[in-house]
């Protein structure tokens, strides 16, 4: 369960403070797969950092099955980010001089596995999500749909409790998009994962198991 409680969050810019997220109260339960809806500027983004410790909040909490987050030190949150956080964005961003394979190694190589054990951990992973067969393509040699699998590959290849996808089909044709989402689907029955997926689409929101509005830096009722 991820229990978010009070989380306010401002950046300071040359023209004032920004407050950008102004009170949020959330809470996930474990396998529950969740869509954020909102306008643009409505603080979505930041609130998905803030869930996966990419960003600490300016006050508030988040508690992970029970464990206070930012209340980690040292190197405890970098080890929870890595650890039980996996996440895809909507550029992708892989590596574009490694290939397929490589970039979905790298997170476990960094992790310390073996390289035997990341190459087939890795090989896996793209097998599963369908692309056993463009192991050994760069990104640049991928469709948009194969690259964004790839990042989900990439994104599952230490294991997480929680994937975080922040519009992952945004630049996709509506076809790629509904297959990067039964993909999602499947990899959440077979996983149990957790899910929070940031979507301007309704029709694929309709898809989870809850949709939550953001505008303004606060939840609004459906
Ligand atoms: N580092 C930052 N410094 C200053 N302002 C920021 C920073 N990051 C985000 N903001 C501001 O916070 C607001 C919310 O941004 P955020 O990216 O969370 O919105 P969003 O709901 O994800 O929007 P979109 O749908 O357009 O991606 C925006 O007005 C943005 O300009």
């Amino acid at each position: 369960m991820i229990e978010v409680q009070g989380v306010k969050k401002r950046f300071s810019t040359p023209h004032g403070v920004v407050e950008v997220l102004r009170g949020i109260d959330l809470t996930i339960k474990t396998g529950e797969r969740v869509a954020i809806l909102g306008s643009s500027g409505a603080g979505k983004t930041t609130l998905m950092h803030i869930l996966g410790a990419l960003d600490r909040p300016n006050e508030g909490s988040v508690q992970f099955e029970g464990e206070d987050i930012f209340a980690l030190r040292g190197g405890a949150l970098d080890e929870f980010r890595n650890q039980r956080v996996g996440f895809v964005f909507q550029f992708h961003q892989l590596l574009p001089e490694f290939n397929a394979l490589e970039n979905v190694m790298m997170p476990a190589l960094v992790a310390r596995r073996s390289r035997k054990e990341a190459t087939d951990c890795a090989q896996e992973l793209l097998e599963e999500v369908g692309l056993g067969h463009r192991l050994l393509h760069k990104p640049g040699e991928l469709s948009g749909g194969e690259q964004q699998r790839v990042a989900i590959a990439r994104a599952l290849v230490r294991m997480p409790r929680l994937l975080l996808a922040d519009e992952p089909t945004g630049n996709l044709d509506s076809g790629t998009t509904a297959e990067i989402y039964r993909l999602l689907e499947r990899l959440h029955q077979e996983r149990g994962l957790t899910m929070v997926v940031v979507t301007h689409s309704l029709p694929l929101a309709q898809r989870m198991d809850r949709m939550i509005h953001m505008d303004d830096g606060l939840l609004v009722p459906v």
